[in-house]
């Protein structure tokens, strides 16, 4: 389970996260929804220990993310905003380099990334460099990367900006199957219809803490709306950096 209780972060004059607390549960897909600038970003990167919150506390299994980040580190896989692949390397060399990171051997690591080739359609491209990938490509590579090692826990951050309806689709089928496996899975969008569609659980985050959460039924029950739009505008108080 992924806890985060109380967090706080402040850049400057911005507060980024307010006291911002949630849960993310095994076996449930847990959508961060908020509009641009809410602390989505902040909050996962807390998370993953790439950050550490003024105040607070992000835990991972009862791992305390900025006590013990290369702990709680091995628990996740990361789906991140910016891809950021090394250019001059193939799709193997890359997600074998992230196995190895996290502690796999070279054959584990080669038959791992085998695997997860298979899985996601990218035979093809396995032994190309990445200079030259599409849009969706990169974002296998990095969708590899993030679950080479089965990790408990995955996070993404905006998983499907930029992404054609295929490989959209490639991705909502991942996660179904990895919530079915017992993973949790916690990823930020300020896309309503793709929190509609996947999670289990909404988490909306306004202005660094939890404006409502629940699922999207509950969500609409607690505002009187039958669309969940519209529940999103009430809770929220603007629609402003929310998609439909
Ligand atoms: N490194 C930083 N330095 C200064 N301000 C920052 C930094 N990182 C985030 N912020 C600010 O903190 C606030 C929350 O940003 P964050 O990126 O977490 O929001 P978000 O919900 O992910 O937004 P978006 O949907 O636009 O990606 C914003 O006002 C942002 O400008």
């Amino acid at each position: 389970m992924i806890e985060v209780n109380e967090l706080r972060k402040q850049f400057g004059q911005v507060t980024a996260l307010d006291g911002l607390s949630f849960t993310a549960p095994e076996g449930q897909i847990t959508g961060l929804l908020g509009p641009n600038g809410a602390g989505k970003t902040t909050c996962l990167r807390t998370i993953y220990g790439l950050l550490k919150a003024d105040l607070g506390q992000a835990l991972i299994d009862g791992v305390d993310a900025s006590a013990e980040p290369l702990a709680a580190r091995k628990k996740i896989g990361i789906f991140p905003d910016k891809f950021g692949l090394y250019e001059r390397l193939t799709a193997r060399e890359q997600v074998a380099y992230f196995a190895q990171l996290h502690g796999m051997n070279k054959v584990d690591a080669a038959v791992a990334v085998q695997q997860v080739f298979e899985r996601l359609d990218m035979l093809a491209i396995a032994d190309r460099r990445a200079t030259g990938f599409s849009q969706g490509q990169r974002m296998k590579v990095a969708l590899a990367q993030a679950i080479v090692h089965h990790p408990k826990h995955l996070i993404l951050d905006e998983p499907s900006r930029g992404l054609d309806v295929m490989s959209t689709r490639i991705l909502r089928d991942l996660l179904r199957e990895l919530r079915q496996q017992g993973t949790s899975i916690l990823f930020s969008s300020h896309v309503m219809q793709e929190v509609a569609a996947l999670c289990d659980q909404v988490v909306v985050v306004a202005g660094g803490k939890v404006a409502a959460q629940g699922t999207p039924e509950e969500l609409c029950e607690l505002t009187g709306e039958t669309a969940l739009e519209e529940a999103f505008v009430k809770i929220i108080g603007t629609d402003e950096g929310i998609a439909a």
